[in-house]
């Protein structure tokens, strides 16, 4: 319970409606799309500007409250999740385009636009923001540069990171820092604006970004092709990639396709079942790439890799075959599934998913399992489904016994506990399979510089003394 008069001393900096406490808005804005915990927020604080953020950091240094930023709530590692009465400061209400600086192909945003809003801000200046998931539509661009969010089209643009040119922050202390003001090119020392990318809102919150925009992407075509196994999704990758510029190379088992075809509005790829499927996209800039990429296809069928399989002949097709993909994880969402999003280097990625899946059959004789992912960037999504006759608690307690076993094949290919959803709560006790003890002190001492009372996501990627 907080202290009425802090409550007035917020309501002072936002205004009074802008600070909510009833139990609906407690449970809506304290957690996030992870299932592991019970949000218990304090407050819900809606500031507007940049300067309204600081004076609430500055209360919250006076008075040792602890802040939570909140965005589109679509995290799946409990990053935005207020579980111990913390305060929460959402970005709702700062959703405005600022600035367009057509000459740098550049956008400056609020932190709480939503991911979609920029891409439709960008196609209407006849550009492109290439970053893109299925939870576009509610993701916040302040909560994807906290987690350095990367999605479906990371093989050809990357990750958020390559997109953002500059940051507005506010630290934990409370200053305002204006990191690299949107240049291309700034040799002036350390860059603090990656720092911030990727800090899960631990070293204080991001309240405007400079955005770098693209050119539109030409004539896209989507190819679903159904394979025997998993060896031969990565041959098909290898030989696109030797013959064609890729936007996008994924991968999904058929369980994932019965659970999306199960929702009924979306068809399947062609109508017999393999064990799992490739989707690729690339730009039929010219007939010679389209006709090079059935050639490439052709092949594939001929060395066996390819069962089945099918190209886009227009927009509404494309987006079909992009939905067998886009909708796996909200048509699982329903099974309560155990997350993992792992990654390893291309080179490893046969040989991990080999010792990955030996442990899955081990030790889930009797669990479905939903395979899927950006394996054309070597990032794994793992989804246990709970079966109906176990509770939460005693299938997540299972799954975390195994989890050892994942992470541990993770650390022996020096890969990642966590390609994209970030560590938050639920990756944070085993953030030492992918970091080294000498790092993990690094991050607390840079930590403590920006937030020297622990005010911020406190308890989020690690603990600090
Ligand atoms: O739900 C998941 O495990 C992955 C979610 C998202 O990163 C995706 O690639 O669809
Ligand atoms: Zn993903």
């Amino acid at each position: 319970m907080l202290n009425p008069t802090i409550i007035t001393q917020l309501q002072a900096i936002v205004g009074e409606t802008r600070v909510k406490t009833d139990a609906d808005s407690l449970k809506t804005w304290g957690c996030d799309w992870t299932k592991h915990y019970t949000p218990s927020a304090s407050a819900i604080v809606f500031p507007a500007t940049t300067e309204e953020v600081q004076a609430i950091v500055k209360l919250a240094n006076q008075e040792n409250i602890v802040l939570v930023p909140s965005g589109g709530r679509t995290g799946l590692s409990a990053g935005a999740v207020a579980a111990n009465n913390e305060v929460v400061i959402s970005f709702d209400r700062m959703n405005k385009i600022v600035q367009f600086y057509p000459a740098d192909r550049m956008v400056k945003v609020q932190a709480g636009v939503v991911t979609e809003q920029l891409q439709q801000f960008a196609d209407e200046q006849g550009l492109y923001y290439p970053v893109d998931f299925a939870s576009a539509g509610s993701s916040q661009i302040g909560g994807n540069i906290g987690t350095n969010a990367g999605g479906i089209k990371v093989i050809k643009y990357g990750m958020t990171r390559a997109w953002v040119l500059g940051l507005t922050v506010v630290t934990g202390k409370g200053d305002i820092l204006h990191l690299n003001k949107g240049m291309m090119k700034n040799a002036t020392g350390y860059d603090l604006r990656h720092l911030f990318i990727g800090a899960e809102g631990t070293l204080g919150f991001v309240t405007e970004a400079e955005i770098k925009l693209e050119r539109k992407p030409r004539d896209l075509r989507v190819l679903v092709l159904g394979t025997p196994d998993f060896d031969s999704v990565m041959k098909i990758l290898s030989a696109f990639q030797a013959k064609l510029d890729l936007t996008a190379f994924e991968f999904f088992s058929d369980l994932a396709v019965q659970c999306v075809t199960a929702s009924g509005d979306v068809q399947r790829a062609f109508p017999e079942a393999t064990p799992f499927y490739a989707l690729l996209e690339f730009e039929a800039l010219s007939p010679a790439i389209e006709e090079q990429a059935m050639q490439v296809f052709e092949q594939c069928m001929e060395e066996g890799w390819v069962i089945n399989g099918v190209m886009s002949q227009n927009e509404t097709q494309a987006q079909n075959l992009w939905r067998l993909r886009e909708d796996i994880s909200e048509t699982i969402a329903k099974y309560t599934p155990y997350k993992n999003d792992i990654s390893v280097l291309i080179t490893h990625v046969p040989a991990f998913i080999a010792d990955i899946d030996a442990i899955v059959q081990e030790n889930y004789p009797d669990f479905d399992i939903v395979w899927f992912g950006h394996i054309g960037d070597g990032n794994l999504h793992l989804n246990i489904l709970k079966p109906a006759n176990l509770t939460k608690d005693e299938f997540f307690g299972k799954c975390q016994v195994v989890n050892k076993k994942v992470f541990e094949t993770v650390q022996k290919y020096n890969g990642s506990i966590s390609a994209e959803h970030g560590v938050g709560m639920t990756k944070k006790p085993y953030l030492d399979y992918s970091r080294s003890p000498e790092e993990i002190a690094y991050l607390q001492a840079i930590k403590l510089a920006f937030d020297p009372n622990n005010i911020i996501n406190r308890g989020k990627i690690f603990d600090v003394k």
